[in-house]
């Protein structure tokens, strides 16, 4: 099987280490985190393809923060909101779901502090993330969202992997493959 995966992104290039996450499939592993360059430059040009007025950007906890960290300031939305993935001390009447996603290999929950659910009610929201794949995290966090009274108007990401490069109700730029591990 290939070793690394050559991502351009724009004007940026980065080598991926392949890795195995099944015995039979393999991804490209994107890692946001740490890379200020590439966060800064992915929210520019994800800012010039939100077309579409919002009041929120909705995150999910943690390779999406740094992301909507800029992607907020550049678009002049001073306040975002992260949906974490566990409950914390600090939350009041935090309302909870469960979650699957393609790289952690048990049950996930997501997570919106009360206090940040009763903000969120009745406004327009994007929800942005590294790489939406299977689709699955991005799911739960519509249906989070919606339970609080949110609306969805855009979801966007980075990248579009395997099952989600023919989505065409997510704003990305650019595609990920995904691999299948020989010898299974
Ligand atoms: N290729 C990838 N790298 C890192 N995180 C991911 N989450 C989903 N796909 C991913």
């Amino acid at each position: 099987m290939q070793k690394e995966y050559e991502l351009t992104i724009g004007k940026l290039k980065r080598t991926l280490p392949i890795i195995p996450i099944t015995d039979t499939a393999a991804i490209a592993s994107f890692v946001l985190l740490g890379d200020a360059e590439l966060t800064h430059y992915a929210a520019k040009e994800l800012a010039k393809r939100i077309n579409i007025p919002f009041d929120y950007l909705v995150t999910l906890e943690s390779k999406g923060i740094p992301l909507a960290q800029e992607l907020s300031l550049i678009t002049h939305h001073p306040r975002y909101f992260v949906l974490r993935k566990s409950v914390k001390a600090y939350m009041r009447n935090p309302i909870a779901i469960g979650m699957r996603s393609i790289t952690t290999d048990y049950h996930q929950k997501l997570v919106l502090d009360g206090c940040d659910a009763e903000k969120l009610r009745g406004k327009r929201v994007i929800i942005v993330d590294d790489v939406i794949s299977t689709g699955g995290s991005l799911a739960s966090a519509e249906h989070l969202l919606k339970k609080v009274g949110a609306q969805v108007v855009q979801r966007c990401s980075i990248l579009a992997e395997g099952p989600a490069v023919n989505r065409d109700d997510c704003v990305f730029l650019n595609t990920l493959p995904m691999f299948a591990v020989k010898n299974a």
